[in-house]
């Protein structure tokens, strides 16, 4: 079942080492298909050199295994919990990108310092609070998902106009429209996190980027009247 979504979940989970967002096995994408309400995950602990499409596992939006013969990654609890919470996104990526992954440890969230961050998030990039130690010694992956909405409810942040979190002590998760999508904007999560960084070097008093220019980046590629690209 879902053989094309497979094979986008598969070429996307791929595009990770391309892009060097991960090292050995580490990183996972999923996709749904909101017809019948299935997602297609990366298998647990597979090598991305051995890794093939029809490797793929299909789970329900409770993460029971629905077709597959491989376990599904580790964090599939947080992906259905996000794709319950968030209808807008249709692919959820997961790395431990190493510079989006030092402010996720920092505790920080990646302030909006530029135009590369506005054009594809509208304001920072938030870091959850730490997970208490219930949540660590119970349903753990289950719990980071519910950390991370949690911190978007509260802060009233829309998930479809801020793609990505840092899990604080933890690492990255970013989504999309699908799982392409979803990797290439953690491609530029992590790039906005590399900047950021040498940013504060340059000028440890930087502030934020003026709201006027942050609205014209982020909304002549994402608005109803954006006039980006050919589309
Ligand atoms: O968060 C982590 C490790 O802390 C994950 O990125 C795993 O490294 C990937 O696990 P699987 O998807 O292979 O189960």
């Amino acid at each position: 079942m879902l053989e094309s979504l497979k094979q986008a979940v598969w070429e996307a989970n791929m595009e990770l080492p391309k892009y060097g967002l991960v090292t050995f096995t580490w990183g996972n994408v999923s996709g749904i298909d909101r017809e019948s309400g299935f997602v297609v995950i990366k298998p647990s602990g597979v090598p991305y050199e051995e890794l093939r499409a029809e490797q793929m596992v299909v789970v329900d939006l409770e993460g029971r295994v629905v077709e597959g013969n491989l376990r599904p990654s580790s964090d599939t609890p947080t992906h259905v919990a996000l794709y319950r919470a968030f209808e807008s996104i249709g692919g959820i990526v997961h790395t431990h990108s190493p510079w989006a992954t030092s402010w996720a440890q920092a505790g920080r969230a990646i302030p909006a310092l530029g135009t590369t961050h506005g054009d594809y998030f509208y304001g920072e990039i938030p870091c959850t609070r730490a997970m208490t130690e219930a949540e660590i010694k119970g349903a753990y992956e289950l719990e980071t998902g519910n950390v991370i909405i949690e911190t978007f409810r509260e802060r009233g942040i829309d998930p479809a106009e801020v793609p990505a979190v840092l899990v604080n002590s933890h690492a990255p998760f970013v989504w999309g429209k699908d799982p392409h999508n979803a990797v290439h904007n953690a491609v530029v999560v992590e790039e906005v996190a590399k900047m950021g960084v040498h940013t504060f070097a340059l000028n440890p008093n930087i502030q934020p980027m003026d709201q006027h220019l942050l609205d014209r980046h982020y909304l002549r590629k994402h608005g109803k009247n954006a006039y980006y690209g050919q589309k």
